[in-house]
């Protein structure tokens, strides 16, 4: 291939050679296996920190086979209302915390903070700060690496994320036996976490998981569930400040479920599926700034895409935002538009913040409440406007406002504000 289009163009990331698309134009070769098209993969230098196995590519499509069934059970009806429970306890608790009497608050780093504490909840059972904290810092520091410069030097961001996937694998590993222990002496929690899910798991010959297998399945979602649900919440507030209309929209529907409720009754699922409208703004947050910009696949076979040839074995990187901004799929792309997402929707794999086919993320639906209960919460509690209306956008690779989106906030009740 020697021709290069805005469709289609080699370059250089993360030290290797890849192929980007730009506009899938609901192609649906990248996202299906039917055809064996293309396959995940992820470059060396980002494969180093999740040490899943020996066999990379294998290990990643059998993970993610895994982790789908035992994120599935986290919704089934009997179970998900311990996630609502955990949910609105960890929302109060931060709303609590950081919003409740305060004038001024910083979005980006509180709606971390939030989903943070919501997967070591939900996923390990630990909710006292100074654990949480504990994962907190390192979590931040291997994500810097993962997108950096592969560059193994002291104190470059691909060393200290190296580092810091180390000390979290060693981390996870220690939860992982205290676990065990508690099992053995009837001390562990009796909820079902992520944890309790994985130490049932066998592999290929029946076994269980070995520790470091089921600590590396545990980071791997760590790092899927926390910043991707933290950056759609903070452009979901970013929005309901721009478009006033679209705010009381939100909170019309919001408190109607609210209203409907006497008091210490927890959100339950019914009360989800009636947050349509609510939903379809996130939807269209997520069209406008998808949180991930693409992920990477290889081609098992040559084929054809918009008349370059793309042999075997090339790796190539699919993007979000172009294909979300397709005018052919969105009309006027740029404006703001829940209603794209009635009836049926965008056409299929023309709107793709989840990426698709048999990779699709496996967390989607637990993404949902964790934003949908944190967005009723905050609706019907507070308005807000923004600080710096014009505040630039950088990508991280997450999109990310550069001053982590600072809002002032109107409370209900105004008294003892700072
Ligand atoms: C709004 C929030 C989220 C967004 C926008 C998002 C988006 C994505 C995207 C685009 C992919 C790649 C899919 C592909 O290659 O086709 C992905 C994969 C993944 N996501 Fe999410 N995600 C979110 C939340 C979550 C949550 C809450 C979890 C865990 C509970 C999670 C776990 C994962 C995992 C484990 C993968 C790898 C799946 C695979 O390789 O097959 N994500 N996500």
């Amino acid at each position: 291939m020697n021709k290069y289009s805005k469709h289609i163009f080699r370059t250089s990331l993360l030290g290797q050679s890849v192929v980007v698309l730009c506009g899938l134009d609901g192609n649906k070769f990248l996202f299906s296996n039917e055809n064996k098209l293309a396959v995940p993969w992820l470059p060396r230098s980002i494969h180093k920190m999740f040490p899943y196995s020996n066999n990379d590519k294998i290990s990643l499509v059998d993970e993610a086979k895994k982790l789908r069934k035992i994120l599935s059970q986290f919704l089934v009806p009997d179970v998900r209302q311990r996630c609502f429970c955990i949910m609105e306890r960890v929302v109060k608790q931060n709303l609590a915390t950081n919003w409740d009497n305060k004038r001024k608050v910083t979005v980006l780093p509180l709606a971390m903070k939030y989903t943070l504490c919501l997967i070591c909840d939900l996923f390990l059972s630990i909710d006292d700060p100074a654990g949480i904290e504990e994962l907190g810092a390192p979590l931040e520091q291997l994500r810097a690496g993962l997108f950096s410069l592969p560059i193994d030097l002291p104190g470059t961001s691909y060393s200290l994320g190296l580092k810091a996937s180390k000390f979290l694998m060693n981390k996870l590993v220690l939860i992982v036996k205290q676990r065990k222990i508690d099992l053995e002496q009837n001390k562990a929690p009796t909820t079902l976490d992520l944890l309790s899910y994985l130490l049932l798991e066998v592999d290929d010959d029946g076994n269980l998981l070995d520790e470091s297998v089921i600590a590396s399945r545990i980071l791997g979602t760590f790092i899927g569930a926390h910043e991707a649900s933290a950056t759609v919440i903070t452009f979901t507030i970013k929005y309901l400040a721009e478009l006033p209309g679209v705010y009381s929209e939100v909170q019309k529907e919001m408190m109607e479920i609210k209203n409907s409720k006497v008091p210490g009754d927890l959100l339950n699922w019914d009360d989800t599926q009636k947050m349509k409208y609510s939903w379809n703004v996130v939807c269209e947050v997520m069209r406008l700034v998808p949180p991930i910009q693409g992920t990477f696949r290889e081609a098992i076979v040559d084929f054809d895409y918009k008349g370059f040839s793309v042999p075997k074995g090339w790796k190539l990187f699919w993007s979000t935002s172009s294909t979300h901004k397709n005018s052919d799929y969105f009309s006027e792309p740029e404006r703001f538009d829940p209603a794209r997402f009635e009836g049926k929707g965008p056409a299929p794999y023309t709107y793709i913040p989840f990426g698709g086919g048999p990779h699709l993320c496996p967390g989607k639906d637990l993404a949902k409440l964790q934003i949908l209960v944190f967005m009723y919460h905050v609706v019907t509690k507070y308005k807000w406007e923004t600080v710096l209306p014009d505040e630039e956008i950088n990508f991280h690779p997450f999109p990310k406002p550069a001053h982590g989106l600072p809002i002032l906030l109107q409370h209900e009740n105004v008294q003892g504000i700072e």
